[in-house]
């Protein structure tokens, strides 16, 4: 699949080479992926910009796919020798997506100078405690000018950053070549091709715009937004909230209870995101309501599975040790209750999830101890 609906992709100044063809052979060399000849602006007319995805875990492969099925080749890096050899050799990562068959032009490797060279976009896509870390393994090889894109839902538990600002900060990476891709794209879904839309965000139009027009294509429908700092906070917070639905529902609480969640949940997001110098309308749209929704309705949910696993009486211990994948909500659930602190706003469902988190509050006594808040407006 390779339909890629009618996108005017501007032409944003991206310094880098481009691959020389399109990959064809299974577990063809990843040295194709770097080419030769300067290249223009990516995004352009008859030219492809090489693309990087650096991490391969369900959410870096899939958006490979997203990529390679718009239109461009991409190279994954992978941690994982056998995960490399899994995606160039079978298509397929049966760690984090089972049986689904990933496109041919999408490659892996675990070398990061070779997944990095050249590239116009470098996508991001580690758990969000370790970026920091990964950045400065890879400080000298990112290629000058390329856009960086992080996709990660999370907040540095050691800093209260967005992960925007923990590139910007750990690389210099001038915050206009920084986007953010965040909405309801549980990855499976989007594995098996399943339609759906989704926000880039960046301070720049441009580059927003180069973005959406490298990712869109038959099932995926990319939106622009300016709002950086709305739809990180959306995409963090959720996580937090899906723990409590997953809580609500592991206690055996019905759709009222999940619902009330959800919904005030919105409201603390959206109370911390507009402090923290987002916008309104960011949260209502598909990075916020539409992202909660998705995560704290899924089973597919991680965050929201953690949550049910504790809401039966799972110890955090036992619900890690079973858990694979990166639930990001258990670790950044914290900094976002010090951020919420900090800027005096209120966040009872946060806090409360902190406080089951760290051993304060029995989880069976989350209903209660939200209910029994001293009364107040709704839109406070
Ligand atoms: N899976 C999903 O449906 C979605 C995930 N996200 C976000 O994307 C980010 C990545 O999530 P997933 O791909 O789902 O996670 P994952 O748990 O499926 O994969 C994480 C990847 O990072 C690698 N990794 C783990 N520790 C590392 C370290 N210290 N250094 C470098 N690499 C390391 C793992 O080997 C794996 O390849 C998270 O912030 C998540 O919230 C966002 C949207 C959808
Ligand atoms: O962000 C996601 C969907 O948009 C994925 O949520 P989980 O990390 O809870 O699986």
């Amino acid at each position: 699949m390779s339909a890629r609906p009618q996108s005017s992709a501007p032409s944003v100044p991206l310094a880098a080479t481009e691959p020389s063809a399109e990959p064809s052979a299974a577990g063809s060399s990843a040295a194709e992926h770097s080419a030769e000849g300067e290249r223009g602006p990516g995004g352009t007319a008859g030219q492809q910009p090489a693309v990087a995805v650096m991490g391969s875990g369900s959410w870096g492969t899939t958006f490979a796919q997203v990529v390679a099925d718009a239109g461009t080749p991409v190279m994954l890096w992978s941690r994982r020798e056998e995960v490399a050899r899994a995606i160039n050799e079978q298509h397929r990562n049966p760690d984090y997506l089972g049986e689904l068959r990933l496109p041919t032009a999408v490659r892996a490797t675990t070398d990061p100078a070779e997944a990095l060279r050249g590239a116009a976009f470098v996508v991001l896509a580690v758990p969000a405690q370790s970026l920091r870390d990964n950045l400065a393994a890879w400080r000298e090889l990112m290629p000058a000018g390329a856009v960086l894109i992080s996709l990660m839902k999370g907040i540095e538990r050691s800093t209260g950053l967005r992960m925007s600002q923990v590139i910007a900060s750990e690389l210099g990476w001038p915050s206009e070549r920084i986007a953010v891709v965040s909405g309801p794209n549980l990855a499976i879904e989007i594995a098996g091709r399943q339609p759906t839309a989704t926000v880039v965000a960046a301070s720049s139009l441009p580059t927003a715009e180069a973005v959406a027009g490298l990712t869109a294509n038959a099932y995926f429908r990319p939106y622009t937004n300016e709002d950086v700092i709305g739809v990180e906070f959306g995409g963090a917070v959720k996580n937090v909230i899906a723990l409590a639905v997953g809580m609500a529902s592991g206690l055996g609480l019905g759709d009222n209870s999940k619902a009330s969640i959800i919904t005030r949940g919105l409201a603390e997001t959206t109370r911390l995101a507009l402090a923290a110098g987002g916008r309104q309308q960011t949260l209502a749209g598909l990075a916020g309501l539409g992202d909660l929704v998705a995560t704290c309705a899924s089973p597919l949910s991680r965050n929201r599975t953690v949550g049910e696993l504790l809401g039966q009486g799972l110890s955090l211990d036992e619900v890690v040790r079973q858990t694979k994948q990166t639930a990001e909500g258990v670790k950044s659930c914290a900094a976002i209750l010090a951020l919420g602190e900090e800027l005096g706003i209120d966040l009872p469902i946060t806090e409360a999830v902190v406080n089951v988190l760290d051993g304060r509050l029995p989880v069976a006594e989350l209903p209660a101890g939200l209910l029994s808040r001293k009364l107040k407006s709704e839109h406070q």
